[in-house]
């Protein structure tokens, strides 16, 4: 097995998750493999290297920082493999420091936003979320998350394990009694997997249960999210493919066996309105989910442009 298609591998079993990881990983595995091709001939090169674009792609259909990410490494003009391998090893580096600190930048910007004494509602395991608990945190806010289980993977036990090892208080809850806490709720802060051009957040599924929670209770609901996780091709008119895993997630097959024609459905995402969210914490700043249009064209110009002309 190359790294490429271990890479591959782990993305679809979920070894590797969490949509900036994956774009990272990504990003990883075509500067592995431009590194690894052996061969002179330009159009041979091009054509691995778009089977590896392939193969990435093909994974998981919902985060768009994966195909973002596959974009900006791919893209290069070379006439030697030479100038393609440096080229496309330069961009994973760009991409996977920018990626890093972007996070980083977010914890900064969205910490602002988190009061001393503040209960913090989580959902599934999101590192940019985790970012900004943490940079509240280390200024000394006295804070406490609520982490959701998230069935059916437990993401939320990600969650709680950063939240243990940094020493916030944390308490774990059913996913189903988010609404029965969200009278000790202060804030809800999720990340993001994709957000669309009209800025409505595709995140992981029960987080548009918890924003109809949030916004009856009237607590504000911020999303931390990088530019790359922003969809070009929704300006397009394009929907963002909401990723249905196996029902043996969600049911064991001894069980299933035991009521044939029984139908299980796991949707991995769900979409949550724009109208239910207060802020989207980019590594740009704090914006309105109205701005996604500015930073799709004026931010992700390229990959808009790129998208127009690439089928993806
Ligand atoms: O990039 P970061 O903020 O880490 O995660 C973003 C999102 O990716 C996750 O999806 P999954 O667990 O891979 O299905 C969750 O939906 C999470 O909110």
């Amino acid at each position: 097995m190359t790294i490429l298609t271990e890479t591959a591998e782990k993305i679809k079993n979920m070894e590797i998750r969490g949509a900036g990881r994956i774009a990272r990983a990504a990003a990883l595995a075509l500067k592995e493999e431009a590194t690894s091709i052996d061969t002179d001939d330009i159009g041979e090169f091009n054509r691995r290297m778009n089977d590896a674009y392939e193969t990435l792609y093909n994974t998981r259909p919902t985060a768009v920082s994966l195909p973002n990410a596959l974009r900006l490494v791919m893209r290069y003009r070379a006439a030697t493999v030479e100038d393609a391998r440096k080229a496309i090893i330069s961009n994973a580096d760009n991409f996977i420091s920018n990626s890093q600190n972007a996070v980083k930048k977010i914890g900064q910007i969205g910490a602002k936003r988190i009061k001393d004494g503040d209960t913090i509602l989580t959902h599934c395991n999101s590192s940019a979320a985790a970012a900004i608990v943490e940079a509240a945190f280390k200024q000394g806010k006295n804070i406490n998350v609520i982490a959701t289980e998230t069935r059916p993977r437990q993401q939320g036990y990600v969650t709680v394990d950063i939240m243990q090892k940094i020493g916030v208080p944390t308490t774990l809850i059913l996913d189903s009694a988010v609404r029965y806490f969200m009278k000790d709720v202060d804030i809800v802060v999720v990340g993001a997997d994709a957000i669309t051009v009209n800025g409505s957040l595709i995140n992981k599924v029960g987080t548009s249960q918890i924003a109809l929670a949030a916004h009856e209770a009237r607590v504000n609901l911020i999303v931390a999210a990088e530019t790359y996780k922003f969809s070009p091709k929704t300006l397009l008119g394009d929907l963002v493919e909401i990723e249905e895993r196996d029902p043996s997630e969600v049911l064991s097959p001894e069980m299933h066996i035991k009521w044939p024609g029984l139908i299980v459905r796991n949707p991995a995402f769900d979409v949550t309105p724009h109208q239910y969210i207060d802020l989207i914490i980019t590594e740009l700043g704090a914006i309105p989910p109205e701005m996604a249009f500015w930073v799709i064209t004026e931010k992700l110009g390229l990959e808009l442009e790129d998208s127009a002309t690439n089928i993806k």
